[in-house]
């Protein structure tokens, strides 16, 4: 009956007609097709997408398209590979040059970017000693300013309709915000985009009432960070992150840590100063004064078959979703350590070998979460029952069904923003072959 058609079914027709014109080369109705309903990044029942489509059959104009229309090149599908995997299975060399030259171009350093960490902005540190550059910064009428309300930035809707992110950050210029700065507003200076030359600072507007910032761009809100900033535009996630850890520190450490004095804020919002002249913290280098982060480690753990890993669910998860174990560091610990104790203590395992992967800023507070790879050495799970509910070894297929949203009982692992999908996903993608 006709009553009983979701959006989805009534959107199937035009989504098959989408990867049928990747697969043929049809540049003009795809793009018709993006303009009109389909998401770019949209996949099918096996978890493929357009890209992998034209990867497939070598279909270099639709690749050209797609990459304009910001695909992402990273999606694998349910068995593992990525579009450019897939052109070079089959020996599409075109195909996998392209997809590869765009890939580097994104991404220069070929190295993965995870979500909060792409911050474009210089932060320009030589410059935040330099008082007169700072308040010529602070009222030139190019300079832009993120407000943040109890930690919550002002943003603007994205209204694409394809897009896949709904926020971006919302930058007022000196001459909207000059009538809320007083002399006891904090300003932090976040840096230069070269691209523009303007100068970036965030301000806080905390207790004044926020819908009189209405006044000033009436489609802007303050989003609740969590877990509003992961629909974030990512170039605007890392930026975020330094804003909000930053804006965090400065209004929790008022006090000196030392001798508990009041402190003053200097170098652009980078440093707090004790105002009492006697204390140990004005004399040399006192890490008190400067912003604090909390490194914390992320771990896969894969057992020594090399054919299972493992995931845990802390008692605060959604129901159903299972992730890598983490842990924050200790004084004078290695990374390889911290790994090696919180798999221990969180399940029991015992970890050999530690393999650095990529980092993530977490700006809920200020964690950095530094994300490896661990070998397990024993298999037998003993879970620490204070902090975690379970911790379970999972096979690669049952991994990519959680990994594609396909798992027969719906357990799930953490979306794409978050570190620990970027480690299993590496994993998954580097065992593609194996036949495990
Ligand atoms: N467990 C996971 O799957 C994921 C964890 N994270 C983040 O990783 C970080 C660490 O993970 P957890 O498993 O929570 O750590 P954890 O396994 O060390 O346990 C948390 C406990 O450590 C203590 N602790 C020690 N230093 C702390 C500090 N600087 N800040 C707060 N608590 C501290 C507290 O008692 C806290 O309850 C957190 O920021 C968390 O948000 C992020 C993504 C996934
Ligand atoms: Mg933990
Ligand atoms: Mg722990
Ligand atoms: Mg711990
Ligand atoms: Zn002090």
């Amino acid at each position: 009956m006709s009553s009983r058609t979701g959006p989805e079914d009534t959107k199937k027709p035009f989504v098959d007609k989408y990867f049928e014109c990747a697969e043929n080369g049809n540049k003009e109705e795809l793009s018709f097709l993006l303009k009109s309903t389909v998401n770019v990044d949209q996949r099918n029942e096996k978890g493929w997408t357009a890209l992998m489509f034209a990867a497939r059959h070598g279909q270099t104009g639709v690749i050209e398209t797609l990459l304009e229309k910001g695909c992402d090149t990273n999606i694998v599908n349910k068995t593992g590979q990525t579009a450019q995997d897939i052109a070079l299975f089959w020996d599409q060399n075109l195909a996998a040059k392209l997809i590869e030259a765009h890939m580097k171009e994104e991404n220069p350093d070929q190295q993965l970017r995870n979500f909060f960490s792409l911050n474009h902005l210089d932060r320009a540190s030589e410059k935040r000693k330099d008082k007169d550059w700072l308040q010529a910064k602070i009222s030139d009428e190019t300079s832009q300013f993120l407000l943040l309300s109890e930690l919550k930035p002002f943003v603007l809707p994205i209204k694409d309709k394809t897009s896949k992110w709904r926020y971006r950050l919302c930058w007022l210029d000196h001459n909207k915000i000059s009538s809320h700065l007083t002399s006891d507003t904090v300003i932090l200076f976040l840096g230069i985009d070269h691209s523009s030359s303007q100068s970036l600072f965030a301000i806080d507007v905390s207790g004044k009432e926020e819908s009189k910032f209405k006044d000033l761009q009436p489609e802007g809100s303050f989003m609740v960070p969590f877990p509003g900033s992961l629909q974030m535009e990512p170039s605007d996630a890392g930026i975020f992150a330094e804003a909000r850890s930053m804006m965090d520190w400065l209004e929790r450490y008022k006090f000196c840590a030392t001798c508990g004095s009041s402190t003053d804020i200097t170098e652009g919002g980078h440093k707090r100063v004790c105002r009492n002249q006697e204390c140990k913290s004005n004399k040399g280098i006192h890490n008190t004064a400067y912003p604090r982060t909390d490194p914390s480690v992320i771990m896969l753990v894969i057992s020594a078959d090399g054919k299972r890993c493992l995931l845990g669910r802390k008692k605060q998860f959604p129901a159903k979703m299972w992730s890598c174990l983490a842990g924050f560091m200790e004084p004078g610990e290695s990374i390889e350590d911290t790994v090696r104790r919180e798999v221990e203590e969180e399940s029991g395992v015992k970890v050999g070998r530690v393999d650095y992967h990529s980092s993530q800023p977490w700006p809920f507070p200020a964690s950095l979460m530094l994300g490896t790879i661990a070998y397990a050495k024993t298999e037998d799970i003993k879970v620490d029952e204070d902090e975690m509910e379970d911790a379970q070894w999972f096979r690669r297929p049952e991994i990519v069904q959680m990994l594609t949203h396909q798992h027969p009982q719906g357990l799930y692992i953490p979306p794409e923003q978050a570190i620990a999908h970027q480690i299993i996903k590496s994993w998954v993608r580097n065992t593609a072959s194996s036949n495990l």
